[in-house]
């Protein structure tokens, strides 16, 4: 499904920062925004990434009557002063600001045991650290000034249940995910949404490169655990991304919505029968009725 969902104009007057919006599904999900005619503000590490993607996003979506603009300003998440810088430089490039998009990440496979203290911690501070001084900083701009904004945090599946070989990644996806939850009951008073999109796999180079290096790559087929047999596509994260930032979804607040084609599904017990043969379900069938049968006798 290559097709934006919203209808045109969905998101204009509405300024939006993307954390990790030059790259990737941050990238794709900054240019639904634009199209539906919202400011965006793209934010990470790398001022010249950011650049180029303003450049490149700019004359794909760019519109004539003021809105779809793009801000691209260098911030690394582990920083408050640079969170604060961002925010500070889009109200005064945009007037304000109504939606948080927390979308940077860091993360590598391995088994956690061969983990350097740093290496964790390298994971968490930009994963955990990062949406939670992002949140913290916009959501008292948006207190002090009465403005009822929206944060959206994009978590994984197994924040919720858990994961080896990631084990940094899961912890501090967890934690994000309580604080989104927590964080709607307190600041629901406000008119603060705060809601998470767990995605399966939609390919990046980010994650491609970390997640399937070679030789993994030649062992893992990651459609072949999807009950739907493909991996997602990026506007389709895009759409329900766009819903949950938009007015149309102003009752949904800590929510967390999975979109992975029934990926986490896979964990019932006897899901792995999809490998039994039509032929050898005859022979089952047969082996279960005898045993009814015995069992009656
Ligand atoms: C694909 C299927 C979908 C399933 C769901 C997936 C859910 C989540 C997906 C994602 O989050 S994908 C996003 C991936 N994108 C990124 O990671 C982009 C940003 N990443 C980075 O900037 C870097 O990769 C990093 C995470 C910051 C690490 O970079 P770097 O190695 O340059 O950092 P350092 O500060 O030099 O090193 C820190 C520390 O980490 C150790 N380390 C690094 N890689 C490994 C590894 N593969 N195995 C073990 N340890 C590693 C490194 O040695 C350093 O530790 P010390 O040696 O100094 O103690
Ligand atoms: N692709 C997938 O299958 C899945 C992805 N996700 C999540 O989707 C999101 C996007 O991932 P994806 O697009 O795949 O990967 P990318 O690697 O493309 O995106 C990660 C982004 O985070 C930015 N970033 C990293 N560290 C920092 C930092 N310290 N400060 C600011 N920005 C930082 C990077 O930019 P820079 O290096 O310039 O700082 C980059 O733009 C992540 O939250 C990821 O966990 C979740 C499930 C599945």
């Amino acid at each position: 499904m290559n097709q934006g969902m919203l209808r045109e104009g969905a998101l204009q007057g509405k300024t939006i920062i993307v954390t990790g919006g030059g790259t990737g599904l941050g990238k794709s999900m900054s240019r639904y925004f634009l199209q539906l005619g919202a400011n965006v503000t793209i934010c990470s590490r790398r001022q010249n990434v950011l650049d180029e993607a303003a450049k490149e996003l700019m004359d794909e979506t760019g519109r004539s009557d003021g809105s779809g603009q793009v801000l691209a300003l260098a911030c690394d998440v582990r920083n408050p002063q640079e969170i604060e810088n961002v925010i500070a430089e889009t109200v005064n490039r945009f007037g304000r600001i109504d939606g948080l998009l927390n979308n940077s990440a860091g993360n590598f496979i391995s088994p956690t045991e061969r983990l350097s203290y740093k290496a964790f911690d390298v994971i968490v501070d930009i994963v955990l650290r990062g949406t939670y001084y992002f949140t913290l900083a916009v959501g008292k701009h948006w207190i002090e000034n009465q403005i009822k904004g929206t944060v959206l945090n994009i978590s994984t599946t197994y924040a919720q249940t858990g994961s080896g070989y990631v084990v940094p990644s899961a912890v501090a996806k967890g934690g994000a995910l309580i604080m989104t939850k927590s964080l709607a009951a307190e600041w629901g008073k406000y008119g603060i949404r705060l809601n998470a999109i767990a995605p399966g796999p939609f390919p990046t180079k980010g994650a491609w490169d970390r997640l399937f290096p070679e030789p993994l790559m030649k062992l893992m087929d990651p459609t072949s655990r999807i009950p739907l047999k493909r991996v997602g596509e990026h506007q389709e994260l895009a759409n329900l991304a766009a819903y949950l930032l938009s007015d149309f979804s102003g009752f949904v607040t800590g929510e967390c919505i999975t979109i992975d084609g029934g990926e986490v599904l896979m964990a019932g017990e006897f899901n792995h029968l999809e490998q039994v043969s039509s032929e050898m379900w005859d022979v089952i069938e047969q082996t279960i009725k005898q045993a009814n049968r015995a069992s009656k006798s």
